[in-house]
């Protein structure tokens, strides 16, 4: 894997003005970004979140998923500390692209769940690849993480190449009926710790 960094602007937000560099994946050719805000001081462990690609979510109001409730409130709590960083990446649908996503859901709407779905489309429950992480984190000047996020993998994944994750801190934000059901499989079969949740029993 090869990324390389590209530019850098401002992005103006709701919460204030991140800086936001650009990279891309020589091999995938994936476009991810970094978003930055503040003073990044690589001595101290800096608030941040690493999120994956959900346009549903992110950008189309989706009440599918958490995705874009975490994203917004990821940004918040970073604005009011201050300084944090959040890293866009571009691995849609747990790695298998919008269009299978949408596939997966439409296997949803018949009654399979997220993981049900992907493996009878011939995909793992998640493909997701977390190497790019190093070198972006590396140009932008951060090895310490207080990360928001309720994976316990995505942390695994960090540590094991090297960056120190100092905290985990949930983001469980979001619930609503139309996502209940799955936010209860992320925790059951996805190991996803969503404890400030109370889930009902039905539709299981
Ligand atoms: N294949 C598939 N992908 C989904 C589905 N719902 C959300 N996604 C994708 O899942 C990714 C986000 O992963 P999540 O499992 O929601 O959360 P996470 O990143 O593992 O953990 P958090 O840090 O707690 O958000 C995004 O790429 C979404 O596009 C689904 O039903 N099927
Ligand atoms: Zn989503």
């Amino acid at each position: 894997m090869s990324i390389k960094y590209v530019a850098s602007s401002k992005l103006p937000t709701p919460w204030g003005v991140f800086d936001m560099h650009g990279f891309e994946d020589n091999e995938t050719h994936k476009e991810h970004v970094a978003l930055t805000f503040g003073e990044l001081d690589d001595n101290t462990p800096i608030l941040g979140r690493v999120h994956s690609e959900c346009l549903t979510g992110d950008a189309l109001f989706s009440l599918r998923c958490d995705c874009g409730f975490q994203l917004q409130t990821a940004m918040q709590h970073i604005a009011e500390a201050g300084q944090g960083f959040i890293l866009y990446l571009r691995q849609e649908g747990r790695g298998i692209g919008l269009l299978n996503k949408i596939r997966a859901y439409e296997l949803q709407d018949k009654g399979a769940n997220t993981v049900e779905a992907n493996e009878q489309l011939g995909f793992e429950a998640d493909q997701r690849q977390y190497n790019m992480i190093l070198p972006m984190m590396q140009k932008i000047n951060v090895n310490s993480v207080r990360l928001m996020t309720n994976n316990p993998r995505k942390v695994k994944a960090m540590k094991s190449l090297g960056i120190e994750v100092v905290e985990r801190i949930p983001l469980q934000v979001g619930k609503n009926r139309y996502n209940e059901h799955y936010l209860k499989t992320k925790s059951t079969e996805l190991g996803h710790i969503m404890s400030e949740y109370h889930f009902s029993d039905k539709d299981e």
